[in-house]
C-alpha cells in the first residue's frame, strides 16, 4: 500500500531531479508545483469551491461555450453511464462551470471537489487533471497518486483541452472517478472519449462561427471524413486561415515546421503555405466528388482526405431586380452582388421619408450615394449638403438655422435663410455628422422632432419638411458610448443604415475604373494591361476619391490614347521592382500585393492560374523575402 509519506518522498525525489516512474507530464507538473507555485507536498488542502457570486460570473463568461458544449457533454455522459464517472467542464481559470454526475453521490462528490464551482487550477490544487491540462495544453490522465496533494489521491481524472477557433485554450473537459482500479491504463478509454468529445465541441464551435467562410475538414480515413472528421480549418475568401480546431492547428504547424502553441504564426497565413491547396481548389473538394478523390497533401508530405464546405452567402438575393432600381442609383456601380444589394436597399429607402445613415471609409462615395438617393426619391426640393466638420463652430448655428435681420453684429441687414430651410421639400445631407458640436445636436434634434426651424434671433419657428441623410466615416455608435454623440439623435438619424464597401473590397472595381476613366477622358483614352494591373494591386486607402485623382493625373499625362503604367502616380508604381518590362513589373506588383498567392492574383486579374504561372516564368519573377 502506497502511504502518505511514500507519496511525499516520491515528489521530493522528483524535485531533486531523481528518476521516478511517472509519466513525463506528471513529473513536469510536480516540478511546477514545487518550483513555480511553491506548494508543499506535506501540506494537504481540501478542494476549493469558489463563492456563489464568483461562480455566477465564471458561468456567465462561459455561457456560449457551455451552450455549444452541452450536447457533447450529454452524449459523453450517456456513453459512460453507470460507471460512476462525473463530467466537469472548467473554464480557462480551472473553475468548474458545468457539471454532470449522479445526484446519489452529490455529497461525496462535492466534498471531493468534483462539483460545480470547484477550482482546479494547478497553483491552487496542485497537480490535477484540469490544472495540468491547462498548463500543458494537451489531454492527460492524472491518476490517484499522480495528484500532488494527498487529499486528491483517491481520484482518477482525465482531461482534454478545448480550444477556440483562434487557437486559444478556452476550457477543459474532465471526466473523473471517486474510486478507480489501481492500473492507470484502466483510464485509456476515458482519455480517448474526452479527446473525441473535445474535438467535436471544437468542430461545432468552428462550424457555428465560420458560416460565412470556407471550412476544410480533414480525416486520415475516407470512411469517417464526412461523419466524424479529425480536424478542421476555416479559410476566408482570399485563401487565408481564419480559424482552426486544435487538430487543425497541429496539422498546419507540422506542415510548416512551426509550433502550434503560437497560433499567431498560423492565423492570417495563406492556406497554400501549409497545404498543396489554393482557394480556387476548394470547390473541387466538396462532397460532389467521391471521398477517395479528395486527397490533399500537407507541405511536409502528410496525406489527408479533405472535405470543403462552402460559405453561406452573406448577401441575400436582392428582392428588387436591377431594372426596378431608379437610374440615378443604378449608376452607382456595376453588376456585383454586394453593390446590387446595396442599390436595391437604397432604392426601397429612397421612396420613404425615413432618415438614412450612410457609413463608409473616407472617399467611398457617401455623398455621391446621398445625391443618388435624393434623385431617386422624386422629391422636388433641393439637395443641400452640409459638411459638419468644415464649418467653423461659431458659424455653424447661423449657417444651419439662418438668422433674422440684425440678429448679431456683422449679420446681413436682410437676414439669411439657413441651409435647413433651403432643403425644405428636398434632402438635407449632413456629412461628417459625428463632428457636430453637442449643443447643435440638441437643436437639430428639435428640428427633426418638431419639423420646424428657429432662426437665430427669431421667436417664431418656421415649419420645414426635410428628408435627412447623414454620413460618417467614424462609427457613430462608438461616439454615442463615449458620450460625444447624443443617443436620441443617433436613433433619429439612423432609421436605416447603408454601408458602402471600401474600394479594395468592391468586386465591381473594373466598372468603377471604367466610369472614372470615361469621366476624365470623355472616352478618348484606354488603359494598358500593365496600368490596369498596377491599379488593381493598390490598396486604395483613399478609396474612390484617390482613384479619381490618380486617373485624373494619368489622363492628363497619357499620350497616344493609352494610359501607360508610367503615367500613374508614383505610389502605385514605386513598389514594382522586377521584370525589365511594364507587364512584368505590374504582375510583380500584384503578386506582392497578394503575398504571392497565385490564386488570389489570378482572381484579381481575371486570369486563370496557369496563365499567371506562365507569365511568372516568362518574366522570371520571384518572391522577395
Ligand atoms: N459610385 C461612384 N462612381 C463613380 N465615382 C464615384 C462613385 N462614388 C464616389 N465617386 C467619386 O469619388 C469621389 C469621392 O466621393 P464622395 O465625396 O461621395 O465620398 P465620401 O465618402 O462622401 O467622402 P468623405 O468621407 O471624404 O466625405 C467623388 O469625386 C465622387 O464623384
Amino acid at each position: 500500500m502506497f502511504s502518505y509519506s511514500d507519496h511525499v518522498r516520491e515528489i521530493e525525489r522528483a524535485g531533486r531531479g531523481l528518476p521516478v516512474s511517472r509519466d513525463d507530464m506528471v513529473v513536469k507538473s510536480w516540478l511546477r508545483c514545487l518550483e513555480h507555485h511553491r506548494l508543499d507536498p506535506a501540506q494537504t488542502c481540501e478542494a476549493y469551491i469558489v463563492p456563489e457570486p464568483r461562480l455566477k460570473e465564471h458561468r456567465q463568461q462561459s455561457e456560449d461555450l457551455i451552450n455549444i458544449a452541452r450536447s457533447g457533454l450529454e452524449h459523453l455522459f450517456r456513453q459512460v453511464a453507470g460507471q460512476n464517472y462525473v463530467l466537469l467542464l472548467s473554464d480557462r481559470q480551472g473553475v468548474t462551470v458545468e457539471f454532470l454526475g449522479d445526484p446519489l453521490f452529490n455529497n461525496n462528490l462535492r466534498k471531493a471537489g468534483l462539483y460545480l464551482g470547484a477550482e482546479w487550477s494547478e497553483w491552487r490544487a496542485g497537480t490535477c487533471a484540469v490544472g495540468a491540462c491547462i498548463e500543458a495544453g494537451e489531454a492527460l490522465t492524472i491518476h490517484q497518486t499522480d495528484h500532488f496533494d494527498n487529499t486528491h489521491t483517491p481520484l482518477s481524472c482525465t482531461a482534454a483541452p478545448i480550444y477556440d477557433m483562434h487557437g486559444e485554450l478556452s476550457a477543459v473537459l474532465d471526466i473523473s472517478l471517486l474510486s478507480s482500479p489501481i492500473a492507470k491504463a484502466s483510464q485509456n478509454l476515458a482519455l480517448h472519449l474526452v479527446n473525441a468529445t473535445a474535438r467535436r465541441i471544437e468542430l461545432a464551435n468552428l462550424m457555428a462561427q465560420a458560416r460565412h467562410e470556407w471550412v476544410l475538414r480533414f480525416s486520415r480515413s475516407p470512411e469517417f471524413l464526412d461523419v466524424d472528421p479529425e480536424a478542421a480549418i476555416s479559410i476566408d475568401g482570399r485563401g487565408r486561415i481564419v480559424g482552426m480546431t486544435h487538430g487543425g492547428a497541429k496539422i498546419l504547424a507540422r506542415a510548416a515546421g512551426l509550433d502550434w502553441r503560437d497560433p499567431r504564426q498560423l492565423l492570417g497565413e495563406p492556406v497554400s503555405r501549409f497545404l498543396d491547396v489554393e482557394i480556387d481548389d476548394l470547390p473541387d473538394l466538396t462532397r460532389q466528388r467521391p471521398t477517395q478523390d479528395r486527397l490533399v497533401f500537407a507541405r511536409d508530405g502528410d496525406a489527408l482526405f479533405a472535405h470543403a464546405i462552402e460559405p453561406h452567402s452573406r448577401i441575400r438575393a436582392p428582392a428588387v431586380s436591377r431594372e426596378q432600381i431608379p437610374p440615378p442609383l443604378r449608376r452607382l456601380g456595376g453588376d456585383a452582388p454586394e453593390i446590387v444589394a446595396l442599390q436595391a436597399r437604397a432604392a426601397k429607402l429612397a421612396r420613404t421619408s425615413l432618415p438614412i445613415l450612410i457609413q463608409g471609409e473616407t472617399g467611398t462615395g457617401k455623398e455621391h450615394l446621398a445625391r443618388a438617393i435624393h434623385e431617386g426619391s422624386g422629391l422636388n426640393g433641393q439637395f443641400v449638403a452640409i459638411n459638419c466638420a468644415a464649418i467653423p463652430e461659431q458659424l455653424i448655428e447661423s449657417e444651419l438655422f439662418g438668422y433674422l435681420p440684425g440678429a448679431f453684429t456683422g449679420a446681413s441687414a436682410k437676414g439669411r435663410k439657413g441651409l435647413i430651410e433651403q432643403a425644405d421639400g428636398g434632402t438635407l445631407f449632413l456629412d461628417e455628422i459625428g463632428d457636430m458640436p453637442l449643443v447643435l445636436q440638441s437643436r437639430l434634434l428639435r428640428v427633426l422632432a418638431e419639423g420646424e426651424v428657429l432662426p437665430v434671433g427669431a421667436s417664431v419657428p418656421r415649419p420645414v419638411q426635410i428628408r435627412v441623410v447623414s454620413a460618417s466615416h467614424r462609427p457613430l455608435q462608438a461616439l454615442v458610448s463615449q458620450g460625444a454623440f447624443r443617443e436620441d439623435l443617433y436613433y433619429r438619424l439612423n432609421a436605416a443604415t447603408l454601408s458602402l464597401p471600401a474600394l479594395r473590397d468592391r468586386s465591381d472595381f473594373d466598372w468603377v475604373l471604367e466610369e472614372i476613366l470615361k469621366r476624365h477622358s470623355g472616352g478618348r483614352l484606354t488603359l494598358s494591361a500593365a496600368a490596369v494591373m498596377a491599379l488593381k494591386a493598390h490598396d486604395w486607402p483613399g478609396n474612390i476619391r484617390e482613384l479619381d485623382n490618380a486617373v485624373a493625373v494619368a489622363s492628363a499625362l497619357a499620350e497616344n490614347g493609352v494610359v501607360e503604367i508610367g503615367d500613374l502616380p508614383e505610389v502605385l508604381v514605386g513598389k514594382a521592382g522586377a521584370g525589365g518590362c511594364e507587364a512584368g513589373a505590374a504582375l510583380d506588383l500584384m503578386l506582392v500585393a497578394c503575398d504571392w498567392n497565385i490564386s488570389e492574383a489570378a482572381r484579381r486579374l481575371g486570369l486563370d492560374r496557369s496563365t499567371v504561372h506562365r507569365q511568372i516564368k516568362r518574366y522570371r519573377l520571384k518572391p522577395k523575402h
